[in-house]
């Protein structure tokens, strides 16, 4: 049976990992397409295959993995090749990510898109939640986890939808400005919205 699936996004660094982290302790079925996105280049898969001929070899790493470094760089300097990648991958990634949605049996599931709003995918959701950060805190946070340059994640931020842009898609918002133990408080009152939404089911 399909299941009733809440959108989960928000930028890069606004904190979806961490809130669906507590989503998935409450024991809600959830699945993150940028994992997704992973498993579709891993090698061997013909995505990959395609991407190394397309971009050379320098794309790949020893290994013969994707080198996410050298893509990252790429990709985000340049909307072409960003928008190449993207109608290659994309498609795959749905399939997948519907495929693994499928799986679960909570009352609900979760689907983390940073991409929601831009690829058109609220509108196959049955709810959107928006995780909202200042974007100077975005920027603070993904720089410090990822150990990368301010100017890298600005890049990223560019390629996405402006934050009022996602905004104008919420049907609920949790304003990320705080600690843990208030994400931690947020979600919680959250999920309990939406077993009353969903009726108790199971
Ligand atoms: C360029 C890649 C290899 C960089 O990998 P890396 O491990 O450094 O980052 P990761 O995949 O964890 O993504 C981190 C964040 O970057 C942002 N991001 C990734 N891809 C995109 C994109 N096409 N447009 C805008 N933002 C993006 C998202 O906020 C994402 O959460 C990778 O992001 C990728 O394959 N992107 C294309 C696929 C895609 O569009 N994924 C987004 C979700 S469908
Ligand atoms: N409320 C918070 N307090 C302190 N740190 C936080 C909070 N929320 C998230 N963080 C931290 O901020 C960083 C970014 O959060 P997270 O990785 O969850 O973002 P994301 O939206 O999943 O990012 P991406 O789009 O890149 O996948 C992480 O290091 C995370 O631990």
């Amino acid at each position: 049976m399909k299941p009733w699936v809440l959108g989960l996004t928000g930028g890069i660094g606004s904190g979806k990992s961490a809130v669906v982290a507590e989503f998935a302790k409450l024991g809600v079925h959830w699945v993150d397409v940028d994992h997704v996105a992973r498993w579709v280049v891993e090698p061997g898969k013909p995505a990959l295959a395609a991407i190394a001929e397309r971009f050379g070899e320098g794309v790949l790493t020893p290994g013969g993995g994707l080198d996410r470094t050298v893509m990252r760089e790429l990709i985000f300097q340049d909307p072409a090749q960003r928008k190449w990648l993207e109608q290659l991958l994309h498609p795959l990634i749905r399939q997948e990510a519907l495929a693994k949605l499928a799986l679960g049996e909570s009352a609900y599931a979760i689907m983390v898109s940073p991409l929601l709003v831009e690829s058109g995918q609220h509108r196959q959701v049955d709810r959107v939640l928006v995780v909202d950060v200042p974007e100077a805190l975005q920027v603070q946070r993904a720089v410090s986890r990822d150990q990368t340059s301010e100017a890298q994640i600005r890049a990223i931020l560019s390629a996405q939808a402006s934050r009022e842009e996602r905004l104008r898609h919420a049907d609920d918002v949790l304003v990320n400005d705080r600690d843990l133990a208030w994400l931690r408080q947020e979600v919680e009152r959250l999920h309990n919205f939406y077993l009353t939404l969903r009726g108790g089911q199971e």
